[in-house]
């Protein structure tokens, strides 16, 4: 099993980084040309450029691409060279440890990269081990920097855990190299896959290896002390994809059901497409590598779900059936009880950074004996049509509680639960952070009791997106 990649990636190692076709690439002060590419997305979508949340955000999603491929501009060598220390190992006849034949491993890396079918980041957790030799150990952190530097790129799981065995091989010269990554992406939706399968999981993933030298056959013995390393990190070993078995189709993007809706979305806007192809190329890769061909209509069909529309014409579904029907009962003197809708899922776009934040809203009201609780799949099309947004979410908070409070007469509350991929993959990087806000109208607004008996039955851990 082998991890050598086609000479491409020699000229990493030794002059630099290639851009994915061989010759080093620079980042050629694409700033500008990213930042008219969203102005051209922004309108795409219908938005006005110069309204408020928006005027920054070229810039912004200028610097987090940048940030997000910066290992397009990193040399590998630079890090490893200067982090090899001398290290005694046993005489081999005896034993192994130390520089010599001890395993090394490093788990529980959280690194972020961007899929290079659809150019949404996606969270890895990658564990590096290698087993020392020539009586020589690698600084731990090179591990960890070197592995960053493949997932700074546009990427797809096997590849990434290709080049990261690959260069680690071949900076730190071991017995060998063996990487696992477990990388879940976003589940591609839009508003009809949200019904369609309405107990999908956010999150599609998958599991990888790579191994060279002593690792270079998936059945040697050191794979097993590797594994039993691991354990207890929800890595189940028959689900390892290893290099060669069959490659799997990764990116949501690329899946069946994604065809069939977005076939639903109809023609793409080409002049969009044409905008996300010139972001890649600043970006110093080459829009022509086979695996980007179709990224740049994948990504746009992926912000259409984004555009701003007509809230009768989304929920003409529900507005002309029911939505002003509704046996709400104005008598506020009849003995009134807290209903809940948890856990309904939700996807939306920062409106600043323009990458994904979704989780879960939670919605309570007050609802007389004797009436019968709003339809789910109501709640359901309201919160997706605010979600399927450009948003903030205290906006998106907002506008739900707006929306269904004259529904189900007016004493409502509403928590919004969601990780932002800005605070995740870029900027601070808080893996593992999410971000919960609240908005409660008539009753619930004053009466702290009503808020607390709510809050307690919102179930933890919330399915916030969380891996
Ligand atoms: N209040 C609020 N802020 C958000 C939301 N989504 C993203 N942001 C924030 O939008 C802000 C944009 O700040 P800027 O300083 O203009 O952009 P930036 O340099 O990318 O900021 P950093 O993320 O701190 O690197 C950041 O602080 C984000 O965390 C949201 O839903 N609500
Ligand atoms: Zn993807």
């Amino acid at each position: 099993m082998g991890c050598v990649i086609d000479g491409r990636f020699t000229v990493e190692i030794q002059n630099g980084v290639s851009n994915g076709c061989g010759e080093v690439g620079l980042w050629n002060d694409g700033g500008g040309a990213i930042e008219d590419a969203v102005k051209v997305l922004l309108e795409g979508l219908g938005e006005d450029v110069n309204r408020e949340g928006l005027r920054k955000t070229p810039l912004r999603v200028a610097k987090a691409l940048h940030e997000g491929t910066r290992g397009y501009r990193q040399k590998v060598n630079d890090i490893v060279q200067g982090a090899l220390f001398p290290e005694a190992g046993l005489d081999n006849r005896v034993g192994h440890a130390g520089g010599a034949g001890g395993l090394v491993i490093v788990r529980d890396l959280d690194l972020f990269s961007y899929c290079e079918s659809c150019l949404l980041p996606f969270p890895v957790k990658c564990h590096v081990g290698y087993v020392p030799s020539g009586e020589r150990v690698v600084g731990l952190s090179k591990l960890s920097r070197v592995a960053d530097v493949f997932a700074k790129r546009l990427q797809e799981p096997q590849r990434l855990a290709d080049e990261v065995c690959s260069a680690l091989h071949q900076g730190i010269r071991p017995a060998g190299v063996a990487i696992i990554l477990q990388c879940s992406h976003i589940h591609f939706p839009d508003i009809e896959s949200v019904f369609l399968d309405s107990n999908y999981q956010g999150w599609v993933k998958i599991l990888v290896s790579s191994g060279s030298g002593v690792f270079e056959n998936k059945n040697a013995d050191v794979w097993a002390d590797f594994f039993g390393l691991l354990k207890f990190r929800g890595i189940n070993m028959d689900k390892i994809h290893f290099r060669g078995s069959s490659d799997p189709c990764w990116c949501p993007s690329q899946s069946s059901l994604s065809a069939k809706v977005s076939s639903k979305i109809g023609p793409v806007n080409p002049v969009m497409v044409t905008a996300v192809a010139s972001v890649i190329e600043s970006l110093g890769e080459n829009p022509l590598r086979k695996e980007l061909i179709g990224t740049p209509t994948r990504f746009v069909k992926w912000l259409m779900n984004f555009q701003k529309s007509n809230f009768n014409i989304k929920l003409n579904g529900f507005l002309c059936d029911g939505i002003d029907s509704l046996n709400v009962n104005e008598d506020v003197n009849i003995n009134k009880k807290i209903t809940s809708e948890l856990n309904i899922p939700f996807w939306s776009q920062c409106e600043h950074h323009l990458l994904p934040f979704h989780g879960v809203v939670h919605i309570g009201y007050l609802m007389s004996d004797g009436f019968n609780p709003i339809l789910k799949s109501l709640l359901q099309s309201i919160v997706h049509f605010y979600g399927f947004k450009l948003q903030v979410q205290e906006r998106l908070t907002r506008q739900i509680a707006e929306t269904i409070a004259p529904l189900l007469g007016g004493d409502v509350i509403v928590v919004v639960e969601a990780s932002h991929t800005c605070m995740i993959s870029r900027g601070i990087e808080k893996f593992g952070s999410s971000t919960a806000t609240i908005g409660v109208l008539g009753h619930f607004s004053t009466d702290p009791t009503a808020r607390a008996s709510f809050l307690k039955s919102i179930p933890y851990p919330t399915s916030s997106g969380e891996q």
